[in-house]
């Protein structure tokens, strides 16, 4: 975590803009304006509208790396909506994730993955590639990612081999513990014998593996996710869970402030970093700015503008409210 803990300090900035494109969150003349390089690329037309929207998403994504690359420390692209669009769109988030290493950003890779051991280490496979059997892997990085979050519904046993491969490759893995969907309560709030929560059990779990692994700043390579959402609950986490990072996602677009992910921080201001996605992907739709009849070229600079001045926008409101 060390690495993610200094490009935080360097700018000053504990936020990480969420890059999780939709047909909906690029604008329209963007996509149309790959059409032909598309069609020739193509050989199945039946294809052609997948292959258009995945160039459309890395150009998007670019633009957005390029005007934020200065303020902000990391970018966390999710794959889901990159899958969403077959194989083009998995191409397009690897581009992504190695255009914004290129750029010197830490890349949070949002794969929510986890399995039974053996299958676990292949998935850790995100982290440091596996080629060959045992003692012949020649390490290499296919994927371009600095982290990748993980489920740990499965246990120890799951979570192992992407600890071990963490270390391997000097990266990190960040733990579901208090999810900021509405209902994560379902099952992560439920009442154990013991008199905790089901989701103190799995910080206290995701603490013990992340033990080996702590840095020189004093946090593990084993992050925990914990949603803006639950501002008392991730106040109480960072006291129950003092060598874990803290991704939190939830600012903006589902209602997390910076007030409210103040008490995740530790009293140095450190031990977290705050998502958002489409609170910053999407500024661009609330500018009033955006015209139909916008050449791709001017509507991916207001998606950049746009999304500059969201990302330094977040970087004060949480300066304000949590480096007290
Ligand atoms: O692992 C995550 O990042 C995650 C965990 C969680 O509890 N809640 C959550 O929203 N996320 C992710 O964080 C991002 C939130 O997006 P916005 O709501 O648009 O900022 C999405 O990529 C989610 O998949």
């Amino acid at each position: 975590m060390d690495r993610l803990i200094e490009a935080i300090e360097n700018a000053q900035n504990p936020s990480v803009v969420g890059l999780d494109p939709t047909p909906a969150l690029v604008p329209p003349q963007v996509v149309a304006s790959f059409a032909d390089e598309v069609r020739d690329s193509v050989e199945d037309p039946a294809e052609i509208p997948a292959a258009q929207l995945a160039v459309a998403y890395f150009e998007f994504n670019r633009a957005i790396i390029d005007a934020v690359a200065d303020i902000v420390p990391a970018v966390k692209p999710q794959i889901a909506m990159y899958e969403a669009i077959g194989p083009a769109g998995v191409d397009a988030y690897t581009m992504t994730c190695e255009y914004a290493q290129q750029q010197g950003l830490y890349v949070l890779g949002d794969i929510k993955r986890g399995d039974i051991g053996s299958t676990a280490a292949a998935y850790a496979g995100h982290l440091s590639g596996v080629t060959g059997s045992d003692g012949e892997a020649q390490p290499f990085d296919p994927w371009h990612e600095d982290a990748v979050t993980v489920n740990p519904y499965l246990g120890t046993d799951g979570i192992t081999p992407f600890v071990d491969a963490a270390a391997a490759a000097d990266k990190d893995i960040f733990v579901l513990v208090r999810t900021s969907n509405p209902s994560s309560k379902e099952l992560q709030e439920l009442d154990l014998a013991d008199g905790g929560k089901l989701y103190e059990h799995v910080a206290d779990l995701v603490e013990g593996w992340g033990s080996a692994t702590i840095g020189s700043h004093g946090y593990s390579r084993v992050g925990a996710v914990v949603g803006a959402t639950h501002p008392e609950e991730g106040a109480a986490l960072r006291e129950r869970m003092p060598r874990t990072f803290f991704l939190v996602p939830g600012y903006g677009a589902q209602g997390g402030t910076a007030a409210g992910v103040a008490g995740m921080f530790d009293k140095n201001g450190s031990g977290a970093i705050v998502n958002s996605s489409r609170g910053i992907i999407g500024a661009w739709k609330k500018t009033g700015e955006y015209r139909d009849d916008m050449s791709a070229g001017e509507a991916l600079d207001l998606v950049a503008s746009a999304a500059r001045r969201a990302a330094s926008d977040m970087r004060d409101d949480l300066r304000v409210n949590v480096y007290r």
